[in-house]
């Protein structure tokens, strides 16, 4: 991100670049930045077009996550640089004509992610700057709150692209708008707009535009700011423990079983078609 870009945005909430420091500088989709002032990180997904979760922005994550439990961070927020986009899930040619290892090692990589951010010790915001379909969607449920731009979309399309998603994921959306809107959202694989989302549960607040968002999300972490680290993160991994466990009982199968249903000619046929729906849809 340009020095211009860093100042507008920290200005815009009032704090300076010189309270900033890089946290992690040769990162090539992120850009991680530590206020000096309250340890909180700032984790900005930056791979354009849309933060398509590539195999080397999802290993970024994954490592700057690695060294933020290493540092004195007291929480994270999580955003991207784009306005219009927040995470556009993961990569379609990844699950298009797959070479089954390949394919493996991808998914596996992802849940090795997910399940990192969603049993992380500090407080996660996501500030969904827009769309957030699919893993979009699922790395927003990691976190501990959602703050999303108005007129965005948010949700997990799985059934209509012909996947049947991996059990974490169901258990991570059940845990966040509760069973009955989980089974009706997944199995239609429904997209909600802004006010959908905030009425089922599925976001926790709207915002205006990008700096109202990360304003939104740094309000929710300064109220952790009187309470004990230790008290308030023994509390999230009981709360979290039942998705963690089971991932780690059921992870390997449920991935084998996802792999195969992927490799499928019927599903294969149906990626194909939702690729180039994709590629040839009337932009807005
Ligand atoms: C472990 C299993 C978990 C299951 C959970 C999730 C599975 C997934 O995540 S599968 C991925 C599902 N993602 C989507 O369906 C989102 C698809 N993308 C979009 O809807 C739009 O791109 C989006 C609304 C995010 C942004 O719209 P625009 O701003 O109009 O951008 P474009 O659509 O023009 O996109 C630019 C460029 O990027 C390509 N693209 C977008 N998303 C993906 C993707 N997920 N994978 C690969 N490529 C993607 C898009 O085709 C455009 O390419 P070009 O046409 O070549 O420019």
């Amino acid at each position: 991100m340009s020095t211009y870009k860093y100042a507008t945005l920290f200005l815009a909430r009032n704090i300076s670049v010189n309270q900033t420091r890089t946290f992690f500088s040769n990162l090539k989709c992120l850009d991680v930045t530590i206020n000096r002032e309250n340890g909180v990180a700032y984790v900005l997904m930056k791979h354009p077009p849309v933060n398509t979760l590539n195999m080397q922005l999802i290993s970024e994550l994954s490592l700057t996550l690695s060294n933020l439990e290493k540092s004195k961070c007291q929480g994270m927020i999580l955003s991207s640089i784009f306005d219009k986009v927040f995470c556009s899930g993961l990569d379609l040619n990844e699950l298009l004509k797959p070479k089954p290892e390949r394919v493996k090692g991808y998914f596996s990589t992802f849940q090795e992610l997910v399940i990192q951010l969603y049993g992380s010790s500090f407080p996660t915001v996501a500030a969904m700057t827009g769309h957030s379909p699919a893993g979009g969607c699922v790395l927003g449920m990691c976190c501990e709150y959602r703050v999303m731009k108005k007129n965005s979309q948010i949700g997990i399309p799985g059934s209509r692209m012909g996947i049947a998603l991996p059990r974490y994921i169901v258990n991570l959306m059940s845990s966040t708008i509760g069973l009955r809107n989980a089974e009706l959202m997944l199995t239609k694989g429904k997209i909600l707009n802004t006010d959908e989302a905030l009425k089922v549960g599925l976001i926790d607040e709207i915002a205006n535009d990008r700096t109202d968002a990360i304003r939104k999300a740094e309000d929710f972490l300064k109220e952790y700011e009187m309470i004990a680290p230790l008290a308030r993160g023994i509390t999230k991994r009981i709360i979290r423990r039942s998705i963690i466990e089971d991932v780690k009982m059921n992870g390997a199968a449920d991935l084998e079983n996802f792999v195969s249903v992927i490799m499928l000619p019927e599903v294969q046929e149906k990626l194909d078609m939702y690729m180039y729906n994709l590629k040839n849809r009337k932009r807005d």
